[in-house]
């Protein structure tokens, strides 16, 4: 198929919905229930609005910042996305070099399509970052992290706003699950693949995953072993209540990312600029605070930074873009 010009993320979503299947766009795209916060997320971006100042001398413009010490060109890193593979056959490693073409930092999913090894090896020089979830199994979590060290990684970026898996009605109807041929590339050392989720199911086979595997009972004192087990910094992702903030600057974690998980979780909860103010104000500078939701453009980066935000964080439109597949 031709492949049009395009100028905006917006372009790239509308090509990445004719040339995907309906399985991994609808994956892809969709948020929790209604899908009232995954629309509130962009809605809300545009209703705060720019009261610009003039003859400030803008001649010379530098984006440069920093992300828990590391330098970024620009401030915007990548969000974790799971099973990058149904975008494009080398997915999240072609995603990690991405980014580290542009200077900015990558996140990496646990259930990602290349494993933790094959990103490190693909993008040495990319400042990365691993996702955690934590297993009921705290051994697979062990593990995990001891490899996530051992490749280079950065960061851990535990998500905290997945007791239980949101409900994605698009993924229920297509009852989803990963292509055959494709595998959640971090277990297949751990002798435990995650392929329950391609046997007959009833609905999405990402439900019943989760809630086998994951664990429900987290509490802050698991911040605690966390920490206790790793040197890396730690970011909490998903947290939206200044009192949640608050708490985890007393924690001593390093940095926040205000997320709903882009409305894929609970849905009906704010919209993450709407609550950025009242989290920088609990936090009043203890940590690093970012923010992912609904980024899709220039002005709305500028928005998050002005409400205080260190970085931003885009997860959907880079999907979109490895859709795009540059080498067609
Ligand atoms: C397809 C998809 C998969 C995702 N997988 C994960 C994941 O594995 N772990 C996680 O913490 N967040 C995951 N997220 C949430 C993103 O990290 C991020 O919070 C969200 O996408 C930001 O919103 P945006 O897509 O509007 O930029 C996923 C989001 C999408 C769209
Ligand atoms: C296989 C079950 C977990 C998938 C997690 C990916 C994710 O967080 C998402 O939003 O989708």
């Amino acid at each position: 198929m031709a492949r049009p010009e395009l100028v905006c993320l917006a372009d790239f979503e509308k090509y990445a919905c004719k040339v995907l299947p309906k399985n991994a766009i609808d994956y892809y795209r969709s948020g929790a229930d209604g899908e009232i916060t995954l629309y509130d997320n962009v809605k809300a971006l545009s209703r705060w609005q720019i009261l610009p100042r003039v003859l400030r001398d803008v001649s010379t413009v530098n984006m440069q910042t920093t992300i828990l010490g590391h330098s970024i060109t620009f401030p915007v890193c990548v969000a974790p996305t799971a099973m990058n593979k149904m975008a494009y056959p080398t997915g999240e490693a072609a995603a990690a070099q991405a980014a580290a073409s542009v200077g900015i930092g990558y996140t990496l999913s646990t259930i990602s399509t290349s494993s933790i090894e094959e990103v490190a090896e693909a993008a040495p020089d990319c400042l990365r970052f691993f996702q955690l979830y934590i297993y009921k199994q705290r051994n697979i979590t062990r593990q995990l992290v001891a490899r996530a060290e051992n490749c280079g990684y950065k960061a851990l970026v535990l998500t905290v706003d997945t007791p239980f898996f949101g409900k994605r009605l698009a993924d229920n109807r297509n009852k989803f699950k990963l292509p055959p041929h494709l595998k959640m590339a971090n277990f297949e050392k751990l002798d435990f693949t995650g392929s329950g989720m391609n046997q007959a199911q009833k609905q999405s086979g990402l439900n019943e995953y989760a809630s086998s595997l994951f664990d429900p009972s987290l509490t802050w004192s698991d911040i605690d072993w966390l920490k206790s087990i790793t040197k890396l910094p730690i970011v909490l992702k998903g947290i939206l209540s200044a009192k949640d903030a608050h708490i985890a600057a007393e924690k001593g974690i390093d940095g926040i990312l205000v997320s709903n998980h882009g409305g894929r979780q609970l849905d009906t909860v704010p919209a993450t600029i709407d609550v950025l103010p009242s989290i920088i104000s609990s936090v009043s500078g203890r940590c690093e605070v970012y923010l992912d939701g609904g980024i899709r453009c220039g002005t709305d980066i500028f928005k998050a930074l002005a409400l205080g935000a260190k970085v931003v964080f885009i997860g959907r439109p880079v999907i979109y873009g490895l859709a795009y597949d540059v080498s067609q």
